[in-house]
């Protein structure tokens, strides 16, 4: 398909006219870390230490009739129908009842570890001393820290763009409260993703905290395996991110294109390994990543992975210290311990993909970091049957799987392979997929654990972004927008009128939507949000999205000359 940007390009709404209407936030400020953290960090380099997202807005309006309650009925199994599923909440995302033990618990832990408030003048420090020399000290606030190495690999700027900076191309996908869009940027022509979610659904849904979750990972990550922010701000109705743009589009897409919409051994265990390198960073900063599927996997133009969507991830607040541990063979040096980092982090959420969902958290007696080591199972299964293991026709089928069957590995190569996966392959995904979550691999010392596991021995984790990947996306066009892999969009859903068509499912034509799509509960997010949801209502706390910074973000090798002085 051939496609001409004049013709369908469009300017971004009206009404979120420039930068000048924008709320802008101040950046945000770095939180402290051990010497020990910035020295691992530093080694999982590029990285940087975790500015806290506390920014200040001025308040706003919200609209007058947006409502609190949920809007789908969930229908809960026959046979299965644990407490936190009985609520009337909607399908894809399901939200549990608050439990107020738990939200005192949390609200104690606040007290404990209060994240610094950001000031006016902390902020500007920050920006006089962003080109300060490695190592120098800043104070934020009261507290004082210790800017590493990798703290310099990101440099939090006062916002320089607004909506109308950008044009909208097309739209890239659609979720339960934002679009993404491929915009150009007017004055540079460089193309990026922008979500574009809106406040007034989110409200509605109770999904602020998981965008102001999304925007603290997106603005605190600095990885190759995972998706760059470039700019974040807010408008009266919108939040915004704009990203780096994936033009491999879906690993999903990619996967389904291939015969048998799966790949060999050596493919799959690219793509686990890259993720796994991601999921360790993630847990190394104290999060835990909770959707891990192929259509949260996004391929750069390179076709190495970036990981995207964390609005189901959940912080470690603050996160732990990353540790030693003894290596299980003894030719093999100690190896990092991420899975400390969050191991204060117990959550008791009802949060993932269906045919995703580890054992856990269909219980709902809480679950770990270890959700990420099941779903990586899953990933590695369906990467090589091009299906799910515990895939039932419906629902209550596949959480009776998932809850009690072991997976399935026929004798025969599956359709379209020519072998059948080798002993230690196997050997991985069974202990990934092990039902009870302290025996599964990774929940003695997190990714170290699966990193030294047999099926990876010939990877060389150090040197992933410079393998070649096995799928290398096709990209028509030499500007790159006519990408491949994204979901096909009705053309008239290229409008920024995002009430009128948020949360029709996503096309998803190979899978049930049901079944591929998010499923939530999310106790703990959701009830701090009701809870200050429903203060904004009685207009105790006025505004609920004050913590989303406005931002712009440059990362080492962007063309900014701070950058150019190291
Ligand atoms: N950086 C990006 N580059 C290219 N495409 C992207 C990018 N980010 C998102 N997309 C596209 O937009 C789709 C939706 O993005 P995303 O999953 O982040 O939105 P969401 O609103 O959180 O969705 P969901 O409700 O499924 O969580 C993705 O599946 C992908 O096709």
């Amino acid at each position: 398909m051939t496609f001409s940007p004049t013709s369908m390009s469009s300017s971004l709404s009206s009404s979120d006219t420039d930068v000048a209407s924008v709320i802008t936030a101040p950046p945000p400020s770095y939180s402290a870390a051990t010497q020990l953290q910035s020295r691992l960090k530093s080694f999982f380099s590029p990285t940087t230490t975790t500015p806290h997202l506390m920014g200040e807005v001025p308040s706003f309006t919200l609209p007058d009739d947006f409502d609190l309650t949920n809007q789908k009925g969930f229908k809960s199994n026959s046979w299965f129908t644990p407490a936190h599923m009985n609520s009337q909440k909607g399908i894809r995302r399901v939200s549990s009842a608050p439990n107020a033990n738990k939200l005192l618990v949390k609200q104690q832990q606040q007290q404990q570890y209060p994240r610094p408030p950001l000031t006016p003048s902390t902020h500007s420090l920050y920006h006089q001393s962003s080109k300060e020399d490695v190592g120098s000290m800043l104070t934020f606030g009261r507290r004082t820290f210790r800017r590493t190495y990798s703290s310099a690999s990101i440099k939090v700027k006062q916002l320089q763009v607004g909506p109308s900076s950008f044009v909208k191309i097309r739209m890239l996908g659609k979720g339960d409260v934002g679009k993404v869009y491929m915009v150009k940027q007017k004055n540079t022509d460089k193309l990026f993703a922008m979500k574009v979610l809106s406040k007034r659904v989110m409200l509605k849904r109770n999904k602020v905290k998981r965008a102001l979750a999304e925007q603290e990972i997106l603005a605190t990550s600095n990885h190759p395996f995972i998706v760059t922010l470039y700019h974040s701000f807010q408008s009266q109705d919108y939040l915004y991110f704009v990203m780096e743009y994936c033009m491999g589009g879906e690993f999903f897409r990619a996967l389904q294109l291939r015969p048998g919409k799966c790949l060999n051994e050596e493919g799959a265990q690219f793509y686990a390994a890259e993720v796994i390198a991601a999921l360790e960073y993630l847990h190394l900063h104290g999060f835990i990543y909770r959707d891990l599927k192929p259509e949260n996997i996004l391929l750069h133009q390179s076709g190495h992975i970036m990981l995207s969507d964390f609005d189901l991830s959940k912080g470690s607040s603050p996160p732990g210290n990353p540790g030693v541990v003894k290596s299980t063979s003894p030719n093999l040096p100690p190896s990092i311990d991420t899975k400390c980092c969050v191991n204060n982090l117990r959550t008791n959420s009802f949060v993932g993909t269906e045919e995703y969902i580890a054992p856990e958290v269909i219980k709902g007696c809480g679950h770990t970091s270890s959700v990420d080591w099941w779903t990586l199972g899953i990933l590695i299964y369906e990467m090589l049957y091009g299906t799910t293991p515990f895939k039932g026709s419906n629902r209550s089928e596949t959480f009776g799987r998932v809850l009690h069957c072991d997976p399935k590995f026929s004798h025969q190569p599956a359709p379209y392979q020519q072998h059948t996966p080798s002993s230690p392959c196997k050997g991985l995904i069974r202990r990934l997929l092990h039902k009870d979550e302290g025996r599964r691999l990774g929940s003695r010392a997190g990714a170290s654990d699966i990193k030294a596991h047999p099926f990876f021995k010939s990877v060389n984790f150090a040197l992933l972004r410079h393998e070649s990947p096995p799928i290398v996306p096709l990209v028509q066009l030499p500007n790159g927008i006519d990408a491949l892999n994204f979901r096909k969009m009705p053309p008239e859903s290229c409008s920024l009128d995002l009430e009128a068509d948020i949360n029709v499912s996503s096309p998803r034509s190979i899978y049930p939507s049901s079944a591929r799509a998010n499923t939530s509960h999310d106790d703990d997010n959701n009830n701090s949000n009701n809870d200050s949801t429903v203060k904004d209502v009685s207009g105790v706390n006025d505004n609920p999205f004050e913590k989303f910074n406005s931002m712009t973000l440059y990362h080492e090798g962007d063309s900014d000359p701070e950058f150019d002085h190291y």
